[in-house]
């Protein structure tokens, strides 16, 4: 079922702030619609039926009281004579609306659980839809947004913001409800006396405008709490990830005080915002009482002295009055606690913009193999628009052939690398695979056919085998292990408490810097890469661990195109091609004896490096 609303309503509705505000979350019902209507029927039907229980107690009140007097009629002929039984004697028809009264009252209950039922599944699926459209946002991002954005703030708006959100999905649910009954009752008094409904309408108005500089209070708040909030997820983050770091340095002490100041921030923000949120009852209950004075008074001065409403009018219209109160309550508590989840509001909007964001353009062909070179073509690139990191890089690098990256630290080396993978794009110039711009092909197809074995291989909470045969699905056993023998790590896997079953990561065994690069290679090997890019590990690994890395990166290496960033010259006097980078521009490229009888850079690093191992 898809509703279409005419455009003119459409034009109005988007106009209107509160759409605008909510579009973004209001869109997600179209994917649970059943959910969210059947949540409205059931609730609306309760309300209704809520409506009808009040007037079959008045029914049997009535027959009590008065058991002579004529009965309580609608005017509605079939209901009065079929449903009230007014025709039939007095006990019957207090049979009949005490029967009634139970019917209905069970019937709403119910109804009512159904709709509670229908409302929860809505507020979660409506959850569930926001957490998968921020984590495809995420997914789709460059990965510049990462390195400017704190982990801590992700997580935040991937759970509590998330979480808030469908919070408010209950809120709007009761002014849903409540709202209908309020509309009701409205009528209802319209209909008893137009006069007092309308000093009731004015002095509510007035009440109105002074709940709504408290709600803006409560939206400042809310914004507080959230900033508040996605500190303090983040104090907390970088905490336990960098405990190493922490103890290493006995930070105990100024890590404790940063958790502090952020608890505390998040102590006061909170309480700022529940404190502005408490007054919002009191203040309406506070102005409702003097409502009713004021229609006492009117009542009682103007409207019974002149005739124009009866006593037993009045007393109606208080009545229904009474029973509108805590509703009108209820409703400004709703505005107060959507007023407080405006910042988580704005916190996820803000996360799910797509204007103010990069996103890599993802090209139609499919890549399936190098055929010749990849090509820079005066290549500049910054991560940020002040600084350039890459200054007109000019390279070739040929198919089958291994080009090795060296360079000072910070030379740009990683950089240029990350490069080909499309983490980044380019600033200025293009880079080709034979002749076509890289941005024509699909990301994913070119990344499928790509290895990057870097220093910091992460390590999933996975066993051995799920981390070497990470993301691919239906893969050989045999391959795994094939793929372990060449990464020379197959010995170290089979002393594991389990083998190929042991868990890694968090929760597992920790893995030593020598295994978690052979497990690396192991992944890339696996994956049988057409180009493949090795960054180098700088810590130094002990000679055997070394050795044993350096014969599995050749197998590795065979018969693909190889990038190497290298730190240990020894490692690349056998590439075809040595490129010098310093401070993002190259100095110097050709073979490795080529350059050293340039007697250039590279001869000095050459020379630097022979001194250090004479030293050592
Ligand atoms: N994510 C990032 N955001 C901003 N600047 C960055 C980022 N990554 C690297 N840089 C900067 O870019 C420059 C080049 O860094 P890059 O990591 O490419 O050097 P490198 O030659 O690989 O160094 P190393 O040998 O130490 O790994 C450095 O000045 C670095 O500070």
């Amino acid at each position: 079922m898809h509703i279409k609303l005419p455009t003119p309503v459409r034009n109005f509705l988007v106009a209107t702030s509160f759409w605008k505000e909510y579009y973004f979350i209001l869109r997600e019902f179209k994917h649970f619609r059943q959910i969210a209507i059947l949540a409205a029927v059931f609730t609306l039907s309760a309300a209704v039926l809520e409506g009808f229980g009040v007037g079959f107690i008045l029914a049997v009140l009535h027959s009590v009281l008065n058991p002579n007097a004529k009965p309580i009629q609608t005017g509605v002929g079939w209901f009065d004579v079929w449903i009230l039984a007014v025709n039939a004697s007095a006990s019957e028809r207090l049979f009949r609306s005490s029967a009634l009264v139970l019917l209905t009252t069970l019937l709403r209950l119910g109804l009512t659980y159904l709709g509670r039922l229908y409302v929860f599944t809505a507020q979660y699926t409506l959850g569930y839809r926001l957490s998968l459209r921020v984590f495809e946002q995420l997914q789709a991002l460059s990965l510049s947004f990462f390195t400017k954005t704190r982990a801590g703030n992700l997580v935040n708006s991937l759970t509590s913001e998330v979480n808030q959100i469908t919070m408010a999905f209950d809120v709007l649910a009761t002014f849903f409800t409540r709202g209908s009954t309020l509309i009701a009752y409205t009528l209802s008094m319209f209909m008893l006396s137009w006069q007092l409904m309308l000093i009731t309408a004015m002095l509510f108005g007035l009440l109105s405008v002074g709940i709504t500089s408290l709600l803006g209070q409560i939206r400042e708040a809310s914004f507080a709490t959230t900033k508040a909030r996605r500190w303090y997820v983040s104090v907390a983050l970088e905490f336990i990830n960098g405990i190493r770091t922490v103890q290493a340095f006995a930070a105990q002490d100024f890590e404790r005080k940063r958790f502090q100041d952020a608890s505390l921030q998040l102590l006061q923000a909170s309480t700022k915002s529940r404190a502005a949120q408490a007054l919002v009852e009191p203040v309406s209950e506070g102005i409702a009482t003097f409502i009713l004075f004021g229609i006492l008074f009117l009542a009682f001065a103007v409207l019974i002295p002149n005739g124009q409403l009866q006593p037993a009018g009045l007393l109606t219209f208080l009545f229904v009055l009474l029973r509108l109160m805590p509703i009108r309550r209820q409703l400004d508590g709703a505005r107060a606690k959507l007023s407080s989840f405006q910042g988580s509001f704005s916190n996820v909007k803000e996360l799910l913009r797509t204007d103010n964001k990069t996103y890599l353009r993802n090209g139609k062909l499919q890549f399936s193999k190098l055929q010749r070179a990849i090509e820079f073509v005066s290549v500049d690139f910054g991560y940020d628009k002040k600084h350039t990191v890459l200054h007109n890089i000019k390279l070739t690098i040929n198919r089958g052939e291994m080009t090795a990256l060296v360079g000072s630290s910070g030379a740009g080396k990683t950089t240029l690398a990350d490069l080909i993978p499309r983490f980044y794009d380019p600033t200025q110039g293009q880079i080709f695979i034979d002749g076509i711009d890289l941005q024509e092909y699909d990301i994913k197809s070119l990344r499928r056919k790509l290895a990057v074995v870097s220093q910091d291989t992460f390590i999933f909470n996975a066993s051995v085998r799920d981390n070497i045969a990470y993301a691919l699905e239906e893969v050989d056993e045999e391959a795994v292990w094939e793929a372990a023998r060449l990464a020379n790590a197959l010995e170290f896997i089979q002393k594991l408490p389990e083998g190929f079953d042991t868990q890694l990561g968090e929760r597992g065994v920790r893995l030593s810097g020598g295994q978690r690069q052979r497990l690396a290679i192991a992944r890339a090997l696996l994956r049988d890469p057409d180009i493949l890019i090795l960054d180098e590990a700088t810590s130094a690994l002990d000679s055997v661990s070394e050795r044993l890395i350096q014969e599995s990166l050749e197998k590795l290496s065979q018969g693909r195109t190889v990038i190497a960033i290298a730190h240990r010259l020894s490692t690349i006097v056998r590439a075809d091609k040595v490129v010098v980078l310093e401070q993002g521009r190259i100095l110097e490229q050709g073979t490795y004896q080529e350059l050293l009888q340039q007697r250039g850079n590279l001869w000095k690093y050459h020379q630097m490096q022979h001194e250090v191992s004479q030293l050592s």
